[in-house]
C-alpha cells in the first residue's frame, strides 16, 4: 500500500512562545496548563498518523480537539511547530512543513484539494460552472473542462441540472455540486473540514452515500474530519480519534466498537449500534482454538453441540448436531430455508453479523461455521462471541 500522507510527531502550537510550549508538550503538559503558563493555544502535539492511498481516513473527536488543526497541516494552511506532514507528490514525497513556496503553490493546485463546510456555491454561476471552478482556476483549457465537468455531473446525475444556476436549485442538490466539484479537481488528496455536518440528517445520509459511490469510482485519498460517529463508521475505512490536541486512537472502525482505548472513546460508541459495522470476521473463533475430537472432528461450539469433520484440504466432509448428521446451509440462505431437520449454518467472514444472528435465532442458537472463498472451514461463532461482542465485554 503506497502512503499518501504521514504525520510524523507533529506539534502544534498557536501563539508566540513556541519553544517554552514545546518544552511543556514534551513534559506531557495539558492544554491547559500550557495555555496557563505560556498563554498559547495547543493546536495538537505528538500527532502521528499514516493515510494510504484511496483510504477515507476520519479524523474524529469533539469539539476543540484538534481535528482541524491537524488537517490543515497537509496544505500548510496551519504552521506546524514541529515534526514532519509528508505528502506523496507524484513519484516523490514532500515535507510540507519544510518544503519551499513554490513547491507549496503547485501541491495545493495539483496534489491537495481542501474541501469546507458546505461547499460555498457561487449563486451567480451555472451548476456546470461551478463545478469547473476549481479547474478553471487551475488553467484547464475550456473543452476539456468541459469534459470533465459533464462527467462529473454524470456521476451525482446531475448533468441535466447543468445550465441551472446554484439558487435555482434545493439544498441537498447544491450539496451535491459541491460534492462533484471537490471530485472534479485532478488533486488526488481530497480535505473535508466536516462538509456535511450543517446539513439535515436525510441530506447527511445521501450525501454520505454520493460520497462513497464517487470514491469507489474515483479512488481519491480523503482525509475527513467529522464529530459524528455515524458518520466515522460508515464512511471511514480509517479512524483517529483526538482528545484535547492528541490522538487517543486510531483503526478500522471495528478496532474502535470493539477495543475502545479509553473512557473517551468508549463514551463516543456508547450509542452506536455495533451491529451496524461488525462481521462474522471480527467476532469468530479461529479454527486452532476450537476444541478437536478424533479422527479429525472439530467442536464448533462450547457446549458441543455441533461438530465437523475437516479433511485434509481444510474442507468439510461431515458435519453433526446433536448427535445426528446434518447439512450445512448458507447464512444467505436463511429466510428461504424450511426449518426441518439438522441444518449448520454458515457464512464468510466479510458477511455481516446481523446475519449471522439471524441464521443463530432461526436455529435455535446453534453455532455458525465459517468458511474461506476457497469452501476451507477458517473457524466459528457461538452465541457467546455475539454477546460478547454486541454488549462490548
Ligand atoms: N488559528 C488559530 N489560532 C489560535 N488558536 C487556534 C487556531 N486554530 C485553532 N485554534 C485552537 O486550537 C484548538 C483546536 O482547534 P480545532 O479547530 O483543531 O478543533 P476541532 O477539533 O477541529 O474542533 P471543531 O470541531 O470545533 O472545529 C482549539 O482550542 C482552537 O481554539
Amino acid at each position: 500500500m503506497t502512503v499518501a500522507v504521514d504525520f510524523k510527531n507533529v506539534d502544534i502550537v498557536f501563539g508566540a512562545d513556541q519553544a517554552g510550549s514545546l518544552a511543556m508538550i514534551d513534559q506531557g503538559a495539558t492544554r491547559a496548563e500550557i495555555l496557563e503558563k505560556t498563554g498559547n493555544v495547543l493546536g495538537c502535539a505528538g500527532a502521528s498518523l499514516t493515510v494510504h492511498e484511496g483510504e477515507i481516513s476520519v479524523l474524529m473527536g469533539l469539539s476543540g480537539s484538534g481535528k482541524s488543526t491537524l488537517l490543515r497541516a497537509v496544505n500548510r494552511l496551519n504552521v506546524v511547530s514541529r515534526g514532519q506532514v509528508l505528502v506523496k507528490d507524484g513519484d516523490r514525497t514532500v515535507d510540507v512543513v519544510t518544503c519551499d513556496e513554490a513547491t507549496l503553490r503547485r501541491l495545493r493546485q495539483k496534489q491537495v484539494a481542501m474541501v469546507f463546510q458546505q461547499f460555498g456555491l457561487l449563486p451567480w454561476r451555472t451548476v456546470e460552472e461551478n463545478v469547473g471552478f476549481g479547474l478553471e482556476l487551475a488553467g484547464v483549457p475550456e473543452a476539456e473542462r468541459k469534459a470533465r465537468v459533464q462527467k462529473q455531473l454524470q456521476l451525482v446525475h446531475l448533468d441535466q441540472w447543468s445550465k441551472k444556476y446554484a439558487h435555482e436549485l434545493s439544498g441537498g442538490m447544491q450539496q451535491r455540486v459541491g460534492l462533484a466539484r471537490a471530485f472534479a479537481t485532478e488533486a488526488p488528496i481530497l480535505l473535508m473540514d466536516e462538509p456535511f455536518s450543517a446539513l439535515d440528517p436525510l441530506i447527511r445520509t445521501k450525501l454520505q452515500d454520493e460520497l462513497l459511490q464517487l470514491q469507489a469510482e474515483l479512488k481519491k485519498t480523503i482525509i475527513f474530519v467529522s464529530h459524528d460517529l455515524e458518520e466515522a463508521l460508515k464512511i471511514g475505512s480509517h479512524i483517529t480519534i483526538m482528545e484535547g490536541g492528541r490522538i487517543v486512537q486510531t483503526g478500522a472502525p471495528e478496532d474502535i466498537v470493539l477495543r475502545p482505548a479509553n473512557d473517551y472513546v468508549r463514551d463516543f460508541i456508547a450509542n452506536v449500534n455495533p451491529l451496524s459495522v461488525l462481521t462474522a470476521w471480527n467476532v469468530m473463533r479461529d479454527r486452532r482454538d476450537l476444541e478437536q475430537g478424533d479422527n479429525g472432528w472439530v467442536w464448533l461450539d462450547r457446549r458441543k453441540t455441533t461438530r465437523f469433520k475437516i479433511d485434509e484440504h481444510g474442507l468439510v466432509a461431515a458435519a453433526e448436531r446433536d448427535g445426528k448428521p446434518a447439512v450445512w446451509v448458507s447464512c444467505a440462505d436463511v429466510e428461504r430455508q424450511p426449518e426441518e431437520g439438522a441444518q449448520v449454518f454458515w457464512a464468510n467472514p466479510g458477511t455481516p453479523l446481523k446475519t449471522v444472528m439471524l441464521a443463530m435465532h432461526r436455529s435455535q442458537t446453534a453455532p455458525v461455521a465459517l468458511f474461506d472463498e476457497g469452501s476451507r472451514f477458517v473457524g466459528a461463532i457461538g452465541i457467546r462471541d455475539v454477546l460478547s461482542a454486541v454488549l462490548r465485554r
